[in-house]
């Protein structure tokens, strides 16, 4: 990838889905999307919208219908399944709305951290000394040894971002990362990301229906009925 090539660019993206019955329902109709390295995104939209879908089609869960998503220099789209996986594990921390997902249910969440360092580094084991930062950092040292299973919602979501953060991936893909947590808590995860983007250059693209935490973000993007529209935030050093 040149330095020029942003992160992430998504071009003429279509997606389609068909339900049991045959039904097609178009989630994104004719997306164009670019994120740069270090860029802060927001993707808001009302449910429905497609957001959720564009996600997931940038995590490389989901192959578009017609069009490109072009992640860290790989066309997402046209990669063999082993391809894909190598991209997901070094380039992309992703945070589903249901973050039990993303989580070992039996393993502590310490093993949880630890074992997500690893594609990333391709060494045995990263440092315990970041696993435990980075369950301070989301405040989850107390419950270190608890198995993720025994976690509340809110606690899961914070291991997941945590996990999502342990391969230093150079994209976080976030999806409502705050909306099972309380505003003090919201505000950790929030200062969290921020912060790692500040320090690592971690570019974020965030799904979410807070307006605080759409603000405290370079640029917001609307999805209305599977099309994107951009408003650029005047004074943010974030590019439309
Ligand atoms: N697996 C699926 N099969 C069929 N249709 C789907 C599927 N997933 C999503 N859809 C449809 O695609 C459209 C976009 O859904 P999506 O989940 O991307 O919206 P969203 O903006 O993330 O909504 P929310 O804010 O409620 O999470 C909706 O009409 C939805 O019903």
């Amino acid at each position: 990838m040149s330095t020029s090539e942003p992160l992430v660019r998504c071009e003429a993206v279509t997606h389609v889905y068909r339900d049991d019955t045959g039904a097609e329902v178009t989630a994104l109709d004719g997306v164009d999307l670019t994120v740069h390295a270090g860029e802060a995104v927001a993707l808001v939209g009302p449910s429905g919208a497609g957001k959720s879908t564009l996600l997931t089609l940038l995590a490389g869960l989901v192959r578009p219908t017609s069009g490109h998503v072009v992640v860290a220099g790989h066309d997402l789209g046209t990669l063999s399944e082993r391809a894909l996986l190598r991209v997901r594990a070094t380039s992309l921390g992703v945070v589903l709305q249901s973050p039990g997902r993303n989580l070992l249910p039996y393993a502590s969440a310490r093993r949880n951290v630890a074992f997500a360092q690893r594609p990333a580094r391709g060494s045995a084991s990263g440092g315990t000394d970041e696993v435990d930062e980075l369950l301070d950092a989301v405040g989850l040292l107390p419950r270190a040894g608890t198995a993720a299973r025994h976690l509340s919602g809110g606690q899961q979501q914070r291991l997941a971002l945590a996990v999502a953060l342990a391969g230093n991936p150079p994209l976080l893909l976030a999806d409502e990362p705050t909306s099972q947590l309380d505003r003090t808590t919201g505000e950790t995860v929030l200062a969290l990301m921020l912060q790692v983007r500040e320090r690592r250059g971690t570019a974020l693209v965030v799904v979410t229906h807070d307006a605080e935490v759409s603000r405290r973000l370079d640029v917001e993007h609307t999805i209305l009925d599977g099309r994107l529209t951009t408003s650029a935030r005047a004074g943010s050093g974030g590019a439309a």
